[in-house]
């Protein structure tokens, strides 16, 4: 079954269907082509038959910065930015959820291209400033944020953070009336949606870690409790339902229940808070049978839904956010490998290893995740062979592409590249085996950089002080 986003009618369930993809089972009819739905918008296969991005060569960029690399198409990802921007117009602010990939070019690439940014730990805060972001264009989360990151986010003059417990409303407001400002907050609810995606990266049903649940009224009594403190100013309240999401009626379930909220909360204390955030979560195309929508039809979707729940509940339309990660910088990076050994299993398939792996992306591991994985250092005309991608790790998880075809001809010292690794690859990337986690090179108009760089012996053996 294909994954899908395009908006859905109204629906009531609240239990989504499931919309995994059943995977590829039979060979593509060219081996040779890319398709440009999974791969960042520079990349081209060449007469000649090798993949350039960028204008590069994926050769030379092989040869100058080594294997594995993220390889990124900034052009595509300011493209993704401005298309994320211009669909929601002024009157609504989209915020880049970090979580999917941070470094401090690609804050100031947001910054240029007028997003804010959404950070979730201390580490991505002082990315964030350090590279120039400023601290009213930054929303922090985190169910669990330290003493130490509200502090410095308070300090900093962060523009909101979003409340995620009983407990953090307490410490968020003595931190504010301590440093003498009022922070602006919004609360981050749960809204008891199964979104239908891997139960890992679902968020919004009720027995999870984030939020305050709006059934059991957590919702309405953190309401109560933020604004009887001077210190704190309540904005809105925030939902996000999960990641990886195609099917639009979450988000419409979600915004009824907020906007329901905002409706108790007029009615009990006769305020109208002027900000809802629906999150982040939007699905993108790992392999050719995903089916993503476009920024200005999720857009529409989403002012369409909050505009038609506002009136019913007789409300004033609230600024909305959004808080997209992967569904920018997904889709504008490919991870490139070296093929090292082969192994074929007469009648079942060929083992491909590849220079990396689980390190530097775990997806396929922890959720079962889907790629596409192609000949990039030249073309084929073999025909295609039923392959399993993996990795150098002592595991026999470590797989990158679960079932791929590859041309039959495939050898030692081809380049293969896995699109779509933008995001929660290099961010969630681990030094597992002692591996050295790869660069992240970004290209643009035939020149490349590396952003961020890779790791040597001498990094790792720096934090080993015993
Ligand atoms: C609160 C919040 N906002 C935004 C995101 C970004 O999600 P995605 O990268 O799926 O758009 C996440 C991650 O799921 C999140 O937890
Ligand atoms: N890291 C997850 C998604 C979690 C997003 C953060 N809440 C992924 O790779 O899909």
């Amino acid at each position: 079954m294909s994954r899908s986003a395009h908006p859905a009618g109204p629906r009531h369930a609240d239990v989504l269907p499931e919309g995994r993809s059943a995977g590829s089972t039979a060979p593509p009819a060219d081996l040779n082509a890319l398709d440009p739905r999974v791969w960042a918008q520079t990349v081209r296969r060449t007469p000649e038959g090798a993949v350039t991005v960028g204008g590069i060569d994926v050769r030379k960029l092989a040869h100058e910065f080594g294997t594995p690399a993220y390889v990124l198409d900034e052009t595509d990802f300011r493209a993704r930015c401005r298309a994320w921007r211009d669909a929601f117009g002024a009157d609504a602010d989209v915020f880049y959820a970090g979580k999917a990939f941070l470094c401090r070019a690609v804050v100031r690439w947001l910054h240029e291209e007028g997003l804010n940014l959404d950070v979730c730990s201390g580490g991505e805060l002082a990315t964030a400033l350090g590279a120039g972001m400023p601290a009213e264009r930054i929303a922090l989360h985190g169910n669990n944020k330290s003493q130490d990151e509200i502090e410095r986010a308070v300090g900093a003059g962060v523009g909101r953070i979003v409340l995620d417990s009983f407990q953090e409303i307490v410490r968020v407001a003595h931190t504010a009336a301590r440093l003498g400002v009022r922070q602006r907050v919004q609360l981050r609810v749960t809204v008891g949606v199964e979104a239908h995606t891997h139960e890992f990266i679902a968020t919004a049903h009720e027995d999870q870690k984030f939020g305050l649940a709006l059934a059991e009224g957590q919702a309405a009594e953190a309401v109560r409790r933020v604004l009887q403190l001077d210190s704190l100013e309540l904005t809105g309240i925030h939902s996000h339902i999960g990641s990886q999401i195609f099917d639009m009626a979450g988000f419409e379930v979600s915004a009824r229940r907020v906007v329901g909220l905002l409706a108790e909360v007029r009615d009990e204390h006769g305020i109208e808070l002027p900000e809802i955030d629906l999150g982040g979560g939007l699905g993108i195309a790992y392999t050719s049978e995903d089916d993503p929508a476009e920024p200005h039809d999720i857009a529409k979707a989403l002012r369409d839904i909050v505009t038609r729940e506002c009136e019913g509940a007789a409300l004033a339309v609230p600024r909305l956010s959004v808080e997209p990660g992967r569904a920018i910088v997904g889709p504008t990076a490919f991870t490139l490998y070296e093929v090292g050994t082969l192994k074929e299993l007469e009648g079942l398939r060929t083992y491909v290893s590849v220079d990396g792996g689980m390190s530097d992306n775990i997806r396929t591991a922890l959720y079962d995740a889907e790629y596409s994985v192609a000949l990039v250092s030249r073309s084929s005309p073999a025909p295609p062979m039923l392959s399993r991608v993996v990795g150098k790790h002592c595991e026999s998880g470590d797989i990158v592409v679960r079932d791929a075809f590859l041309p039959a001809d495939l050898g030692p010292g081809d380049l293969l590249a896995v699109p779509a690794t933008g995001a929660y690859c290099r961010s969630m990337a681990s030094n597992y085996n002692h591996a050295l986690r790869p660069p992240v090179v970004a290209v643009r108009d035939g020149a490349a950089r590396v952003i961020v760089r890779r790791e040597t012996e001498e990094d790792l053996l720096r934090l080993d002080v015993g």
